[in-house]
């Protein structure tokens, strides 16, 4: 909607050839945004190479599980017009893939490593999709290597209620963006078991602390993560109501099953998938990530909110900054 209302032609693509049919006859997307009237520069399609052709930029925004299968899809309409020249590739999505733990950049970079080097732009920040379609004020970052690409992509989607900010630091701005999913999670899970705003923000302070120490062994910039993909996307996730991963988390924190509660939120909740990811690529490198590893035991191992919680406040005493410790040195 915000690149159709900033006067670009748009395709919007759907595996449902039903919901496309609905979307085309109402001019409204009836399950997402049932009350805004759908701007008329948006040709909605499910005929994947019809939505391509010509395309400068196409945006991969389906859950992290589907985007491999996608992303193999679109390759495959391009193999067979014999696309030679790749548009740029954008996603929006936030989460690791299972198994791989790759980011989302990453996966799409393999998925068309056949067709040369992809140049791929991620939109991450603080950003509910209701909120955007109401033209409430929103900031946000594109990231990516390749900086005409990320200008291109900011340039785009800029107006007067949506601003982005570019970043090189794509792996900061996509690990921020997958791994405060599983922060939001347990803040739902706080307040569903009944624990208040102090407990609230020592989590999140000590969980950007954990997605910090994660990020920067994978080689992102520290200081991303005090930006809007990271504390920004954190805060936004972690406080509100349009959060399904914070309302997911307060399920399970009133006491309601991991698969009860993913069974009836009917869209994708990333943080419990990502939970897992991150865990096993935390253990992997030898990265502490206690709260990550709480939610981790609490989707795998049925372990409740509070036994969680309590194992969390007694482990041994910690410094927030070692005594011997140089600022300079931090960064
Ligand atoms: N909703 C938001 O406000 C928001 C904001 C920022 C980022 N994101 C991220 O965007 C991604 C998608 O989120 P969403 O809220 O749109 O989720 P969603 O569960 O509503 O799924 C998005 C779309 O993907 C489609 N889809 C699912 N599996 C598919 C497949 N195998 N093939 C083709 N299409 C498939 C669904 O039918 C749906 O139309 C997530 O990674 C999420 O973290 C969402
Ligand atoms: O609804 P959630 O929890 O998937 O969060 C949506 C966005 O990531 C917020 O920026």
């Amino acid at each position: 909607m915000v690149l159709a209302e900033n006067g670009h032609d748009v395709r919007l693509w759907t595996h449902h050839q039903d919901q496309a049919d609905e979307m085309i006859a109402t001019g409204k997307n009836a399950r997402y945004l049932p009350d805004l009237q759908l701007p008329k520069n948006i040709s909605i399609t499910s005929d994947l190479a019809l939505a391509l052709e010509g395309a400068e930029l196409i945006n991969f925004v389906v859950p992290t599980k589907a985007m491999r299968q996608v992303a193999s899809q679109v390759l495959a309409v391009f193999q067979e017009a014999g696309v030679t020249n790749l548009p740029i590739l954008m996603h929006a999505s936030k989460g690791l893939e299972q198994g791989s733990h790759l980011r989302i950049s990453q996966i799409l970079e393999d998925v068309f490593s056949p067709l040369g080097e992809a140049k791929v732009v991620v939109l991450s920040g603080p950003s509910h999709a209701e909120e955007v379609a109401q033209h409430d004020i929103t900031a946000i970052t594109a990231a990516g290597t390749d900086q005409v690409a990320c200008d291109f992509v900011q340039e785009v989607f800029m107006n007067d209620y949506f601003r982005v900010y570019t970043n090189p630091d794509i792996i900061g701005v996509e690990l921020g963006g997958s791994l405060k999913n599983i922060i939001a999670l347990g803040a739902g899970a706080l307040v569903g078991a009944g624990f208040g705003d102090n407990a609230k923000a020592a989590l999140l302070t000590r969980g950007l602390a954990e997605i910090t120490r994660l990020g920067v062994t994978m080689g992102a910039n520290p200081l991303t993560f005090m930006g809007l993909s990271g504390v920004g996307d954190l805060v936004v996730t972690a406080t509100s109501v349009h959060s399904r991963n914070w309302r997911a988390g307060q399920q399970i924190g009133q006491g309601q099953s991991v698969e009860e509660v993913e069974a009836h939120m009917g869209m994708v909740v990333e943080g419990l998938a990502t939970a897992v990811s991150a865990y096993e690529l935390a253990q992997e490198k030898g990265v502490e990530m206690p709260i990550t590893q709480a939610i981790y035991l609490v989707i795998k191992e049925g372990l409740s909110i509070k036994e969680v919680v309590t194992a969390l406040m007694t482990r041994e005493r910690k410094g927030e900054l070692q005594f011997e410790d140089n600022l300079a040195d931090l960064f």
